[in-house]
């Protein structure tokens, strides 16, 4: 068994000819934190699904821990842990109650059971509340229990839908902090979704980028933002008149200018290579601005871009 993934061209068509994933195809190493990102109904919860053996692939290879998600999904199952958007959780059961039953079910003897409860209570932080009812935890408690329970029995991969929607800073800033200890401690392969960029952004080794059904970016975050996103210039003005006249002055076919009342955004590749030659134009016509920055790209931008702009079928490795 290794944690590794390897996806070739996986399709899934949905009664009504509803093209959910169209053709993705993907590896992912054993140990590596990967991101899958992507707007909503984009595919990555049916991914999911298909990697976790909750659906059938309608074609295409899906191997998971080296087995074929087709032909041998009791030994995926076996392999790794899933912690999907809606928490299957028994409101009428303990913390505790659930961890060991959860045990029990993966085969662990009563006393072995009570002691890898007890383990993944410490991990996850509920040791205190473990023998209060799991109905009355709060969200952040109760994500933080689906989490333990999906590390029962030590899977070698980890799929984490959304694990951190709804949760408020604190919590969320919890959940990443044991997430990022497994990967990085246990060796633990994560396959992680989120709308949050900045979740991607901070955790993963690499993201994909999907929408439609295909994988419109793959790279590392500083990758991504490296390649497809643009540098913003950002003149602000203290007259909306010292604006206009500045965004003709500094017009110049190298690159893209905005106004928004007082302020001029220019985007480009290098924001820092084009400051001298603003500042003159701006210079000449005796425009100053008020304030001036360079603002990197950030992962909104290159999301925003490949999924607004990215033409089906154009694909960016
Ligand atoms: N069981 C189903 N039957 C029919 N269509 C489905 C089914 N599950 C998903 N879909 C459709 O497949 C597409 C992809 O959905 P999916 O849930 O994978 O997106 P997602 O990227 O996870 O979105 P979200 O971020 O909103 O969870 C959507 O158009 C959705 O309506």
């Amino acid at each position: 068994m290794n944690g590794a993934i390897h996806v070739e061209n996986a399709v899934k068509t949905f009664k009504g000819d509803i093209k959910a994933v169209r053709g993705v195809s993907f590896d992912i190493a054993e140990g590596e934190f990967f991101a899958f990102l992507g707007p909503n109904g984009a595919g990555k919860s049916t991914t999911v699904q298909l990697l976790t053996t909750l659906l059938k692939p309608t074609s295409g290879k899906l191997e998971v821990a080296g087995y074929d998600v087709s032909k041998d999904p009791e030994k995926v199952r076996l392999s790794i842990g899933v912690a999907l958007q809606e928490t299957g959780i028994d409101p009428d059961l303990k913390g505790r109650e659930l961890l060991e039953f959860q045990a029990r079910l993966f085969g662990f003897t009563k006393k072995e059971a009570k002691k890898r409860a007890d383990e993944l209570l410490e991990l996850v932080g509920l040791t205190e509340d473990a023998d209060r009812l799991s109905g009355k935890y709060s969200g952040g408690m109760r994500r933080r229990l689906d989490l333990a329970m999906t590390l029962v029995h030590q899977p070698k991969i980890l799929f984490l839908d959304e694990p951190t929607t709804g949760l408020d800073p604190a919590n969320r800033k919890a959940i990443w902090r044991e997430i990022k200890r497994l990967n990085k401690e246990e060796g633990t392969t994560i396959f992680l979704t989120t709308q949050y960029l900045e979740e991607a952004d901070q955790l993963a080794d690499r993201i994909s980028i999907i929408n439609k059904g295909q994988i419109v970016a793959t790279g590392t975050p500083a990758e991504l933002k490296r390649t497809l996103g643009l540098d913003a210039v950002v003149l602000q003005f203290d007259e909306e008149e010292d604006a206009v006249k500045a965004q003709q002055a500094v017009a110049s076919p190298d690159y893209q200018t905005e106004r928004v009342k007082n302020d001029i955004t220019i985007l480009t590749e290098n924001g820092t290579s084009i400051l001298a030659d603003v500042i003159r134009k701006l210079d000449e016509q005796n425009l100053h601005p008020a304030q001036l920055n360079v603002k990197p790209p950030s992962l909104d931008d290159v999301f925003i871009q490949v999924t607004n702009e990215q033409k089906e079928g154009d694909s960016i490795e």
